[in-house]
């Protein structure tokens, strides 16, 4: 019976034994790292969501609805998936990370039936969750973009509003404190105006800089935040909306091949602050300005100012569990430990999907969640690789994986008034994009003390690694290699922020890119998309369409890349062009026909 898609999470197949750290080669290193575990994102919660409280008096936002049940068995959906051969799902999406999922439940509210096939045992993929010892772990990123109560970029906000789900937030005062080589220690504030006096009390000699690069952010901003979200591959959508806001889109069309590293350039010179504008870009695209697009970096450098940050209550996995709970109470369906393994073409038109067990599904479209690496490389066997995604790949590589860790530490090693999120880069800037250079630290429980047992905090450190690093290892110089690289990060933490840090470890789990690639099912357990040299800004980036008739893509490794927002704005796009294809939404083939043209011929240039 799948009658909630959480009743599996307490007997997935993950929940195995944690291998305690072996001793040996880590033995003689230092270090004291108790209860040192391999890591896997299993030990799931039961279907409620935690109910949370909220520390350092932060204001709650928003009450939670929950959203009523599926009644289907697994073997009813296999029946409905089977038997009219493309009659049955409007739409099967493989994957439920959150552009699957968004995709899917939007899909759902138009009217569809959709199918959701998820390999995992719960939603999320990347903005998935796990539990340990009463600590609950957000798998990625704590930092949510997109999640506020007002404007038209909130795309989680509005995401879960479409399917009658509302979640808690506690707004985060500050997104992130950056400590930065020659001691530059900058706090960017939810108060715009204090985040530039601070940056600015750093700069005094660039404040005209400071302002005018923000404030060509802030044009574009306002701009996204004018329009109406949908499609850009639907043309009556597009045309629609250049003739209601002429000068916004314009504006938009001037900045999609633009990054943000060049326009820093023309207004700001010294390279301390030009660092820090790369330091800003890299953490929302793993490379540098001068590699991220402009109207990404304006998103996110304006959105945390506009709607600010809000950390969901009980942790950033409800978000994934709230959006399959909505997808259910729409009459659509998810299956969990459904490996998809490869997409059935008939007529060179996909027509539905083959699961690891042999299982077939079948429907009028597939919308893959997989990476666009997995989906051409590893689910479409035997057919040439489109012209489209041969081009994508020559713009764009594999960004690394990363290294992450999960501890748990006793609550009094944290000064008071300590930020959420902070992102360390000792001495050299030349290290900012090297692997294990610079150093992601989240701590959520700043926000929600519900996520850890009481006198505890949640530390989660993570960064850039590749899946080289870590192959062809024996499992005993495996474990102790991961011992070795968490222990370098530890004191580098001990030093910079937390003095005493290690002797306050409570609980430790360390994953490797290995471990993205098994639970996330992302190759080489890649975080995203990454430009191999300068890219024209967006313009190379491939929508939802694929060559393949009927396969769409979503996700990560489309319009507008990686982010938790950004694969729910490409969620938000895939639903309205399917929407369309399928008959849901008003569409025009020859219009169709010459925009699709125009958006192919125009990523050739990038
Ligand atoms: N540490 C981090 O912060 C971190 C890490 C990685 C990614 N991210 C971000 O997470 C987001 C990625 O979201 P997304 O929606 O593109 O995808 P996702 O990778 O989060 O989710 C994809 C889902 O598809 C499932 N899947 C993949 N192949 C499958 C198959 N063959 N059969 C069945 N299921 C399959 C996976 O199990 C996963 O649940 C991006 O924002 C990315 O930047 C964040
Ligand atoms: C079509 C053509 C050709 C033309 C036309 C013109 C127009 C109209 C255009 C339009 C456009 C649009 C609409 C666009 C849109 C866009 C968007 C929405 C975008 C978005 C983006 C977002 C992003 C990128 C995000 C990201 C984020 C991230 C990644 C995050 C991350 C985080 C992390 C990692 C955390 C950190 C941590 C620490 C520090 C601790």
């Amino acid at each position: 019976m799948i009658t909630s898609p959480f009743l599996s999470l307490s007997r997935h197949p993950f929940s195995h034994t944690s291998h305690h750290f072996p001793t040996g080669a880590a033995s003689q290193s230092s270090i004291f790292l108790p209860k040192f575990q391999s890591f896997a994102f299993g030990n799931h919660a039961g279907s409620e969501f935690p109910s949370g409280s909220c520390s350092n008096a932060l204001r709650r936002k928003r009450v939670s609805v929950v959203c009523s049940k599926s009644t289907l068995t697994v073997e009813e959906v296999a029946e409905r998936g089977v038997k009219g051969k493309g009659e049955e799902f409007d739409a099967i999406v493989i994957g439920s990370g959150i552009g699957g999922l968004v995709a899917g439940t939007q899909l759902a509210v138009k009217g569809a039936r959709v199918l959701v096939l998820e390999k995992y045992v719960i939603p999320g993929g990347s903005s998935g969750f796990y539990q340990r010892d009463g600590y609950t772990f957000d798998v990625g990123s704590s930092v949510m973009f997109g999640f506020s109560d007002k404007g038209n970029l909130n795309l989680i906000t509005q995401a879960l509003e479409a399917v009658g789900c509302q979640m808690q937030v506690v707004p985060d005062p500050t997104t992130v404190h950056f400590h930065l080589p020659n001691n530059l220690s900058v706090r960017v504030h939810k108060e715009y105006d204090k985040f530039i006096d601070e940056l600015t009390s750093y700069f005094p000699h660039e404040k005209e800089g400071i302002l005018k690069f923000y404030s060509e952010c802030w044009k574009i901003f306002n701009a996204l935040n004018s329009l109406e979200l949908k499609s850009l591959e639907e043309p009556l959508y597009l045309f629609g909306q250049f003739f209601q806001k002429p000068q916004e889109c314009l504006t938009l069309a001037y900045y999609l091949p633009q990054n943000a590293g060049a326009i820093a350039r023309k207004y700001i010179k010294d390279p301390n602050l030009l660092s820090f504008i790369d330091a800003e870009c890299f953490i929302v695209s793993t490379v540098n300005g001068i590699q991220t697009p402009m109207i990404n970096a304006s998103m996110v450098l304006c959105d945390r100012h506009f709607g600010g940050i809000n950390y969901p209550l009980g942790g950033v996995g409800g978000i994934a569990k709230s959006l399959a709970k909505g997808l259910i109470d729409q009459g659509s369906e998810i299956v969990y430990k459904a490996n998809v393994t490869g997409i059935i073409i008939e007529q060179g038109k996909a027509v539905g999907v083959r699961l690891a067990d042999g299982r077939e599904f079948f429907a009028k479209t597939i919308i893959s969640n997989a990476t666009r690496w997995d989906t051409f490389g590893k689910l479409l066997k035997g057919v040439p690789l489109p012209k489209e995604e041969e081009n994508f790949q020559k713009v764009y590589v594999k960004a690394p994986s990363f290294l992450s860790i999960h501890m748990g530490v006793k609550a009094e090693i944290l000064p008071p008034d300590t930020d959420c999120h902070h992102f360390v880069l000792e001495n050299n800037w030349s290290k900012l994009e090297v692997p294990y250079g610079s150093i992601f630290l989240s701590i959520p429980t700043v926000l929600d003390s519900s996520l850890a047992p009481e006198g505890r905090h949640i530390l989660h450190i993570f960064t850039t690694s590749s899946m080289e690093d870590w192959e062809g290892l024996s499992r005993v110089d495996y474990e102790a290699k991961k011992q070795l690289v968490a222990d370098e990060i530890i004191n580098r933490l001990e030093n910079k922020l937390f003095p005493g840090l290690r002797s306050s470890i409570d609980f430790i789990e360390v994953g490797t890119p290995k471990t993205h690639r098994r639970y996330l099912a992302r190759d080489k357990g890649t975080y995203g998309p990454m430009p191999r040299g300068t890219p024209k800004g967006l313009l190379g980036m491939p929508f939802n369409t694929t060559g393949i008739d009927g396969l769409y893509c979503v996700g990560d490794s489309c319009f507008p890349g990686q982010g938790v927002i950004a694969v729910a704005f490409s969620g938000v796009m895939c639903a309205h062009r399917v929407a369309a294809d399928i008959g849901l939404e008003k569409k025009s083939p020859v219009l169709d026909a010459m925009l699709l043209r125009l958006l192919g011929w125009i990523r050739t240039m990038a």
